[in-house]
């Protein structure tokens, strides 16, 4: 995996766990927040609605206690003067003050008089009295046992609500005294309003809150000390409830649908906020990856290129060209150390191999001159250093190996031994250095005269010479003795000292074998002597041949292999 992915991969990474913990801390924070804020709203609003009926409550209140402590009304609850009624109770009265029910009760709680009116919206009014009256005055009158006529005058008063015909009716109810306050208590007056949803309407539009109502009992009232119920709807809507209790008593549940504008708008914040987080993260690592490839990747890879084409090319007089004030930079100036060391390394090696190169060609030619010196130093070891044929060190090593060989594989092993014949005369007439000479034409010839590889001629004395034949019979050495004669003759070297010819002559013994473990290498040599013995003896310049034994005096009595038999 590249830096760069690497990296790029680690910034995601840091970009959703930034995301997640953006969204955790709306989740966990932001948002009970808001909701706790929703319900502090919702309780306030609901607050409102219960203030608001509480006043309506009061202004009823208010307007009864006006007309419970008016000396008109004291004498009317008395007397039922009609005069009263007509005077200050007709229809628009109740309209002007906004009551649907005036009652008027004796101390038993009977009605002196009472009516009972709607008023539709669209005008007029419907009179309910004999349908509602009696209801109404039976759902009222127990609660004249609530007014306590110890207390003090402004307290002696009652309200509640109670249900007509499904519709609460709110109302308050004072004891009838004279105006100045004092009784004796002479009846109640009761006023009262149908909390209907045309007054509701009113009420929501003067609070600016849209709240509904029901009747509850006691019963039903939950056991929330606060008495507040707080219920989400759904994402838009919460619902407030709370019971408006008169006097201690349970009377109505409020109920107001408030919209989740708070939570609402937290959602907002926490989407728009989240989304920027995420715009500005990604826009933050985009950038950052931007300048981390332009600072870090590039001259990594610029650096990476130079050492490439420096370690393709071989060639360490290159330099890397990044040039950064930074690590890298400081990579690279390392990198150009090292290839100095290298390059000065390398030229010293250099040095060093041309110098090695020089001392073993040196060595060579010096090996070369010693193998010719070797070379020279072995012809020297294994050959005469007149005639130039082998010495008698390399005949005794031909012979031994040439009897090892035949030995195993049953060939015949022929030898001669040639002696120039008067040689001491030759020298004595011709002086020593002539008697060389003479001596190098005749190995010439005894080597020219040699046809196979595996032949020797070698010096084997003075004037005598050895030739070894291995795989020669007796009868093909003894043709070769012939031939070596009659050239040692045709050459015509002078020797007037010789008894015999005028010319140099010479005399061979041949003997041959095959090799056996009863014979030895100087039987053969010792046959090849006496035949030239003899040779010598009936006149030289010839050649002649004897068998092999192992002394001279029992040869004859040695079975010879008939085809080794020397010619008669
Ligand atoms: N010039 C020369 N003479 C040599 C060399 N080696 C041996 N001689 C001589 O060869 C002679 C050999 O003589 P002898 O052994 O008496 O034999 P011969 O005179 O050849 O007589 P026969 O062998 O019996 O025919 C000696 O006089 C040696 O001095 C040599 O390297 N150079």
């Amino acid at each position: 995996m590249s830096l760069s992915a690497k990296t790029t991969a680690l910034i995601l990474l840091m970009g959703i766990l930034l995301a997640l913990s953006a969204i955790y801390i709306q989740r966990s924070v932001v948002y009970p927040a808001f909701h706790d804020i929703e319900l502090d709203y919702a309780r306030n609003n609901i607050d409102r609605v219960i203030r608001r009926l509480d006043a309506q409550r009061e202004t009823i209140d208010f307007t009864v206690y006006d007309w419970s402590a008016w000396n008109d009304t004291y004498s009317f609850i008395q007397s039922g003067d009609p005069e009263y009624i007509e005077s200050n109770l007709y229809p628009d009265t109740f309209l002007n003050f906004g009551f649907d029910v005036a009652l008027f009760l004796n101390l038993d709680g009977e009605p002196v008089w009472g009516k009972v009116f709607d008023f539709p919206p669209e005008g007029g009014f419907i009179n309910l009295t004999e349908t509602y009256l009696d209801e109404v005055v039976a759902e009222i009158a127990g609660f004249r046992n609530r007014i306590d006529f110890e207390d003090d005058i402004d307290n002696q008063n009652t309200s509640g609500i109670v249900e007509v015909d499904g519709v609460p009716v709110l109302f308050a109810m004072r004891p009838i005294v004279q105006s100045n306050g004092v009784g004796p208590h002479m009846g109640y007056v009761v006023f009262g309003q149908f909390l209907d949803d045309e007054l509701i309407s009113t009420l929501s539009e003067q609070i600016v809150q849209e709240f509904s109502i029901e009747l509850v009992s006691e019963a039903e009232v939950p056991a929330a000390s606060d008495n507040y119920m707080l219920e989400v709807i759904d994402r838009s809507a919460l619902s407030a409830s709370k019971i408006y209790s008169i006097e201690g008593t349970p009377s109505l549940r409020a109920t107001a649908i408030l919209p989740r504008n708070i939570t609402e708008l937290g959602s907002e914040i926490t989407f728009y906020g989240v989304a920027l987080l995420v715009l500005l993260c990604t826009a933050l690592a985009a950038t950052l990856l931007g300048l981390f490839r332009w600072m870090v990747i590039k001259p990594i890879m610029g650096l990476k290129a130079d050492i490439s084409s420096i370690s393709n090319a071989m060639d360490y007089s290159l330099r890397a060209n990044i040039r950064n004030n930074d690590e890298i930079g400081a990579l690279s100036r390392e990198f150009n150390s090292m290839l100095g060391m290298i390059e000065s390394n390398n030229t010293e090696l250099l040095r060093l191999n041309a110098e090695l190169t020089s001392k073993h060609q040196k060595v060579l030619e010096v090996q070369g001159d010693l193998q010719i010196a070797n070379a020279e130093l072995k012809r020297l070891s294994e050959h005469d250093p007149l005639t130039g044929l082998s010495n008698r060190l390399a005949l005794e090593k031909k012979l031994e190996q040439a009897w090892e060989i035949l030995s195993r594989t049953g060939g015949p092993l022929t030898v001669m031994l040639a002696d120039i014949d008067y040689f001491k005369l030759y020298n004595d007439q011709y002086g020593h250095q002539a008697g060389d000479e003479s001596l190098k034409q005749v190995a010439t010839i005894l080597e020219r005269t040699l046809q196979r590889k595996s032949d020797m001629a070698a010096r084997y004395g003075g004037e005598e010479f050895l030739l070894v034949l291995p795989g020669t019979n007796v009868d093909d050495a003894m043709s070769i003795a012939a031939s070596i004669r009659e050239q040692v003759i045709g050459s015509h070297i002078a020797h007037d000292g010789s008894p015999i010819e005028p010319f140099l002559t010479i005399s061979i013994g041949v003997a041959s074998v095959v090799p056996r473990s009863d014979l030895t290498m100087e039987d053969l040599v010792r046959a090849a002597d006496r035949a030239l013995y003899k040779v010598k003896g009936g006149g030289r310049n010839n050649f002649g041949c004897e068998p092999v034994g192992s002394t001279q005096d029992d040869s004859d009595k040695r079975a010879v292999p008939l085809k080794l038999r020397c010619p008669e």
